[in-house]
């Protein structure tokens, strides 16, 4: 059945954002938003090789596609990028054992912010000394373990924890090397959920009304802590290179200031992660090479300016390494125009996952993309919204998105850019599994996350 008719009449234009234009060719697949080894080949996607139909036919549907080589290349993007600096991979975006060694294969440390993270990152053979422990609200048991591997940094953000920690070091005979997490007060142009440095939110010590002076002072003075350094995040998909710059001024100076009054060295500044990737063509992110540049530009000029040395520097990508590594790919089940005012239709497009997969479109407001996967198509475009199987009417995965309108139950769809924060914030809801997450390397494809099954989830079920 083909929705053609309708489609493209009406005042459709009012119907979709001012940026999505009608594509020429709806089966082109643009580039930058795809993962490296991605190509439509006879009509169909491939990835590595492999065309979607085979992987859905052997792994089923959804189903994460994550490129391996291209998940190294970005890694080693920021290496070398941040040549002399520590790169931590941000395990929030996405943490499973296979990408956390990945990750330290290509030279990275590891971001940890729980014991399941923590775990995981053990569990797949990883030095602890390589990773770095954040959390507003660690648990004494985290903390403990935590000192106990002997991780190789923890990010201090309460006065109370503080305490904890240099309790608990003392206890265990151990001195854990300690940054102290401060909060610049930059307003990051991000959504609100995912900016984590204006003044009213939890993350941080405060700089702006000296609590992280006294943070750090304590962490210097305390009988058995280590102050690293000081850390700085101001949030997440953030492109706006002058908040970065702001933001690492700010805690060089604080850095500068710590060190001529208390007369100490502080070896290391994390000016953490953040860096947006392109979900759809309105993103635009800065490479790797102009973000570090225009960040040691400023750490330089800062040190420079107070006679001090400059200290080591870090950061802690998570997003702009996997996120752009890995789509999700979904068969179509129905397909429904819907009449819209003048007389305009937009087609939704039912898939078989949803908010339970990708969460980020209902909680911030995100945008994607969509491509018809399985074959091409020289139909019309018709305006598009992918949506889910949940019972939630906010369950939308593609807000706006041109599709060929002859698709149609049994067509796979692709969705790119979902590597970041989808698994990871992924759910059960109304009990429907999560997803597998489904490497593809050297043109041979492995699970490395598996499906959840109904069975796992009757399991915790115990009536
Ligand atoms: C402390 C910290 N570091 C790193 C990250 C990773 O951020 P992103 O995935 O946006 O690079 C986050 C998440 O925002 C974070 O809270
Ligand atoms: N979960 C958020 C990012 C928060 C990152 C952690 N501080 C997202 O999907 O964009």
């Amino acid at each position: 059945m083909s929705h053609e008719a309708g489609a493209l009449h009406g005042d459709f234009a009012s119907l979709r954002p001012s940026w999505l234009g009608v594509p020429e060719d709806v089966n082109a697949l643009v580039p930058d938003l795809w993962p490296a080894n991605v190509e439509r080949a006879a009509g169909t996607l491939h990835i590595g090789g492999l065309s979607v139909e085979k992987l859905a036919a052997e792994f089923g549907t959804p189903a994460y596609v994550f490129d391996e080589d291209d998940f190294r290349a970005r890694c080693r993007a920021w290496t070398e990028a941040f040549e002399g600096a520590d790169v931590f991979y941000a395990a929030k975006a996405f943490c499973s054992k296979a990408v956390l060694r990945a990750a330290a294969e290509e030279g990275l440390s590891v971001d940890v912010c729980t014991a399941g993270e923590i775990a995981v990152a053990l569990a797949a053979g990883l030095d602890p000394a390589r990773l770095g422990l954040h959390g507003n609200n660690k648990s004494l048991a985290e903390l403990h373990q935590a000192v106990e591997i002997g991780i190789g940094r923890i990010v201090v953000d309460s006065l109370q924890e503080i305490e904890r920690l240099d309790t608990i070091a003392g206890e265990l005979g151990r001195r854990p090397m300690v940054m102290v997490r401060v909060n610049v007060g930059v307003e990051a142009h991000t959504h609100e959920y995912i900016a984590t440095a204006h003044e009213d939110q939890k993350f941080g010590f405060s700089l702006a009304d000296g609590d992280a002076y006294e943070a750090a002072r304590r962490v210097a003075h305390a009988d058995n802590l280590e102050l690293l350094g000081l850390h700085s995040h101001i949030g997440s998909q953030i492109f706006d290179t002058a908040a970065f710059e702001v933001s690492a001024a700010r805690v060089a100076r604080l850095h500068a200031q710590l060190q001529t009054d208390l007369d100490i060295t502080l070896a290391e500044l994390d000016l953490g992660g953040g860096f947006g990737m392109a979900y759809t063509t309105q993103d635009d992110p800065q490479p790797p090479a102009v973000i570090a540049a225009a960040l040691r530009r400023i750490v330089d000029r800062e040190c420079a300016a107070a006679s001090i040395d400059v200290p080591r520097l870090s950061i802690e990508p998570g997003r702009s390494i996997v996120g752009p590594s890995t789509f999700t790919l979904y068969e179509v089940g129905t397909v429904k125009p819907v009449t819209l005012s003048a007389g305009a239709s937009r087609l939704y497009v039912s898939v078989d996952g949803g908010i339970s997969d990708n969460i980020r479109t209902a909680l911030y407001d995100a945008t994607y993309s969509a491509t018809l996967a399985s074959r091409s198509s020289t139909a019309t475009p018709a305006l598009a919204r992918v949506v889910g199987k949940h019972c939630e009417s906010g369950d939308i995965v593609v807000k706006d998105e041109f599709l060929p309108a002859d698709i149609a139950p049994g067509d796979l769809i692709a969705v790119p850019g979902t590597g970041a924060y989808c698994r990871s914030m992924g759910s059960n809801y109304n009990h429907v599994p999560r997803p597998p997450v489904v490497a593809v390397r050297n043109g041979e494809a492995r699970v490395i996350l598996a499906r959840e099954t109904v069975e796992d989830l009757l399991r915790l079920d115990l009536g």
